[in-house]
């Protein structure tokens, strides 16, 4: 919870400063926990949800800025409008099962689709490995290997990157509260 609120005051007076709303979409394969993620956010509790069909915009208005958030369904027909949403983005935060090996591949493939869209040349890609607390997660090494990113994150402290694209993984489990937090104040450093 402390580290919730680190990252949303860090985040906030880091783009307090420059007046800006942030365009952040969530996404992911079905059942990944995007929607989970967004309302934890919001609402600081795990809530149960449907899987998501429409695509939901969600503004997060902490002080006088103003978050939207897209969250898009991940389930393969929701996946066909994910591009219908690129334009004007400023980031993406994309969230793995880490404890569903089985659909590594598949995740990697959408990952590394969108890694690859033109549109999204420039945008900071945020990549959280979730439900760590469940025991067959797998380590940070091996989700790396298995999307496809080894030697392609550009470290988790959040430097100047000279005009690479930054790309990070961050594990976490938004049921336990931990570890998205290190994760988006990551991603602050990077939403000009
Ligand atoms: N154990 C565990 N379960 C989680 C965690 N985060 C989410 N879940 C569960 O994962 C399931 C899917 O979560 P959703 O947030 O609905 O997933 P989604 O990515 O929005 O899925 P779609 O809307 O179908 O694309 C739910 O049963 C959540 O309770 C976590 O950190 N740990
Ligand atoms: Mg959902």
């Amino acid at each position: 919870m402390a580290f919730v609120m680190d990252w949303v005051y860090g985040a906030l007076s880091f783009l307090g400063l420059y007046q800006k709303s942030a365009k952040i979409l969530f996404l992911g394969l079905d059942n990944a926990g995007k929607t989970t993620l967004l309302h934890m956010l919001k609402d600081d509790r795990m809530a149960i949800h449907q899987p998501t069909i429409h695509p939901t915009m969600e503004e997060l208005n902490i002080g006088n800025i103003k978050f939207r958030t897209f969250d898009l369904g991940g389930h393969t027909q929701a996946r066909r409008v994910w591009q219908d949403y690129f334009t004007t983005v400023d980031a993406v935060v994309f969230l793995v099962d880490a404890s569903a090996a089985w659909r590594f591949e598949e995740s990697a493939t959408e990952l590394q689709s969108l890694l690859g869209s033109d549109e999204l040349a420039d945008v900071p890609f945020l990549i959280l490995g979730n439900k760590v607390d469940i025991p067959e997660a797998v380590s940070d090494e091996e989700l790396r290997f298995q999307l496809g990113l080894s030697g392609l994150t550009t470290g988790q402290d959040g430097g100047d990157l000279g005009g690479v694209r930054p790309i990070e993984v961050f594990m976490c489990s938004v049921k336990m509260r931990q570890g998205y937090g290190a994760g988006f104040n990551w991603l602050a450093n990077y939403l000009s």
